[in-house]
């Protein structure tokens, strides 16, 4: 069978998708498009629409407003051609089953399936393939869910929360098998609330936020994006008013925290997404720092950060938060 992708090179597209539960908006005016060979993670607060979108990905439920298509076609042709693999949160496994007839039927089942030997060693489950399922733990469960999201040639895989309930050692093992997913040319979407999982594993990572998609780029532009840099020093003899307009409007400066005043001495923090111009504009604005450091914020900064933003600017109502940026300026006083 063929695993060509359409001709626009779409895994998947979702189209100004809008869903409601009720009055609640789950997913808000979604567009965005998966490319062949991307490993892309879903990221947001609880209640994001995370497991929703991917809901309306698979066919699960329709959108109220907008489209989804897999392959150029409707997600039930795709699932139905074996081109889809998931594993979701939701749904029980069968019980009273072996793991080893499990996966057996899975791969028998799948337009493309697999040899379910090879399915049991690469999800790491060979040891507990002749145990009932219904008697593993947690983590293990996770793993035959895994197996049957992988028991064909699929083209997309769609892993909801992939990773919970799994040890250290175990998830290392699994990243490492999708890992291998990826490099032979599968599109693989995870949804997470791991983000150095999303950090180290993906190579696109979008960030949801009460329905809608608030970024979407690599790991590095989202904490560029979201000021991931933060230049410390310390002024000290500043006895006088310091003038914190100067250092707000230093290049890149995204937020801004002086503490302390003691004999002087003051701690400046500067959230920036250009530590470089920031650093030189410093010096040349007159400013003589002691004790400067330039350090990386991670993922989780970056991802707090736009989250809060985007929080803050729909406090405000939908005409607020472009132009001015004091919700983003942290000043103690
Ligand atoms: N079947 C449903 N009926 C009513 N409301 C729902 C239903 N499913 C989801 N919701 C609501 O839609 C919103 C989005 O939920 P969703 O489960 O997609 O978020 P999520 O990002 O996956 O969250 P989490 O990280 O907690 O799993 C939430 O407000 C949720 O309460």
């Amino acid at each position: 069978m063929s695993t060509r992708v359409n001709e626009g090179g779409e895994v998947a597209a979702f189209r100004n998708v809008s869903k409601s539960y009720g009055r609640v908006k789950a997913v808000n005016g979604l567009d965005l498009v998966l490319r062949p060979g991307e490993t892309v993670a879903l990221l947001g607060p609880n209640g994001a629409g995370k497991s929703s979108s991917l809901d309306l990905l698979l066919g699960l439920r329709d959108p109220d407003q907008g489209s989804v298509s897999l392959f150029g076609g409707t997600p039930r042709e795709a699932i139905e051609t074996g081109r889809v693999g998931a594993m979701l949160q939701s749904g029980g496994l069968m019980g009273d089953v072996k793991v080893r007839e499990l996966v057996k039927f899975a791969c028998a089942v799948h337009p493309r399936g697999h040899r379910p030997e090879e399915v049991l060693r690469s999800a790491g489950i060979t040891e507990i393939a002749d145990r009932k399922v219904d008697k593993l733990s947690g983590g293990q469960e996770q793993r035959v869910r895994f197996a049957l999201a992988v028991a064909g040639a699929n083209d997309l895989i769609v892993l909801d929360e992939p990773t919970t309930g799994m040890d250290v050692s175990v998830r290392r093992q699994f990243w490492a098998t999708m890992r291998a997913q990826a490099d032979a040319g599968r599109t693989v979407l995870f949804a997470t609330h791991y983000l150095e999982e999303a950090d180290s594993i993906a190579d696109r990572v979008l960030v949801l936020h009460k329905g809608r998609l608030i970024a979407d780029g690599t790991s590095a532009e989202i904490k560029a994006k979201a000021g991931a840099r933060r230049i410390t020093f310390e002024l000290h003899n500043s006895d006088g008013a310091l003038d914190e307009a100067a250092l707000r409007t230093l290049p890149g400066t995204v937020s801004l925290d002086v503490t302390g005043h003691a004999e002087g001495v003051r701690t400046v923090r500067i959230r920036s997404t250009d530590a470089d111009a920031g650093v030189a504009a410093l010096y040349k604005a007159g400013f003589y720092p002691h004790g400067l450091e330039v350090t990386s914020l991670g993922l989780e900064q970056a991802f707090l950060t736009i989250t809060g933003e985007a929080d803050s600017d729909s406090d405000l109502g939908p005409d607020s938060g472009s132009g001015s940026d004091d919700s983003a300026v942290e000043s103690a006083r």
